[in-house]
């Protein structure tokens, strides 16, 4: 397809493609993993704190969509971490790349169908609110879907029963109990006061916003702003993954903004997100019994 028609086009998927690639990956890694991560801009070493690692760069999984972004490596880390088997995006897909919606939140469906309960997703985001500069950690505690609200949505098109209803709700979908755990490792790890909650809102991009629409934004109710992760949340939601996600403020409002300002301030708190995503998972109650298989 044209790459611009990605808004009128693939709006189904198979459900046998998703199978297809959990598939493959089941017999590429002895890993079963019960928590899955997305790395946004400049987070992608939150990868390196697994152990035991199986690597797959996204250009050799069958069905898998190519990261094209800087700062986005285009890798899926499966490993432990703390006694947990964990799934990493080193590199996610947006809407702004010419992929569909239903593309850019493929891999969601695929760690369902590999077993996962629990979705991290991490993101860089503009402040739009008065308390929260760059270098902040922003736990979301909800979401505007912008392209959502206007019909751009992964679940338009025919309903996969497989994975979930065709009215799902998104009220609480950003988990109260990891959120709740969160802030109590933020105050152990004596970095609370980098830490509130907020509502994150996705735009489409990849252009940043005007000073006008970040005004409108923030009088919206919005304290930062990424072109990322509510698509995901979405799917992850549908399908009845747990979710947690943290947005890494990069940037305030419009000033001066760049890719690159972003990824640096990725790379100058990349242990401090690390280690709060590191101790969560240590932390979290799991249901199934995913785990790593002895081979
Ligand atoms: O993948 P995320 O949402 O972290 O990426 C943000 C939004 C754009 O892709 C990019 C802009 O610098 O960072
Ligand atoms: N839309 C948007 N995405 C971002 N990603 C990092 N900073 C920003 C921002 O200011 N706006």
């Amino acid at each position: 397809p044209h790459p611009r028609s990605f808004t009128g086009t693939s709006l189904t998927q198979n459900h046998d493609e998703y199978q297809k690639t959990a598939d493959w990956l089941m017999s590429q890694t002895r890993h079963r993993p019960q928590v899955a991560i997305i790395c946004g801009s400049g987070l992608g070493m939150l990868a390196d704190t697994l152990k035991c690692q199986d690597t797959f760069a996204y250009a050799d999984i069958p069905g898998f969509p190519q990261s094209t972004v800087q700062g986005h490596a285009g890798r899926l880390v499966f490993g432990e971490l703390k006694g947990k088997s964990c799934v990493c995006m080193q590199g996610r897909f947006h809407m702004y790349e010419g992929h569909s919606l239903l593309k850019t939140t493929f891999p969601v469906r695929v760690f369902k169908l590999l077993g996962v309960e629990t979705l991290i997703v991490t993101n860089a985001a503009g402040s739009l609110a008065d308390g929260l500069k760059p270098g902040d950690i922003m736990i979301i505690k909800d979401h505007v879907n912008f392209p959502g609200l206007v019909g751009l949505n992964p679940l338009s098109g025919p309903n996969d029963d497989k994975f979930g209803p065709r009215f799902p709700a998104m009220s609480g979908c950003y988990d109260k109990g990891l959120r709740c755990q969160a802030m109590e490792i933020a105050k152990e790890l004596g970095v609370a006061g980098l830490m509130q909650e907020g509502v994150y809102a996705m735009v489409g991009g990849p252009n940043f916003e005007s000073i006008a629409e970040a005004r409108l934004l923030h009088r919206l109710g919005v304290d930062a702003v990424g072109m990322s992760t509510a698509p995901e949340v979405v799917v992850a939601t549908h399908c009845g993954l747990r979710v947690f996600g943290l947005s890494l403020i990069t940037n305030k409002d419009t000033d001066s903004v760049n890719h690159e300002g972003v990824l640096e301030v990725g790379r100058l708190r990349s242990k401090t997100v690390q280690q709060l995503v590191t101790e969560l998972i240590s932390r979290m109650e799991i249901n199934n019994n995913n785990t790593t298989n002895a081979v």
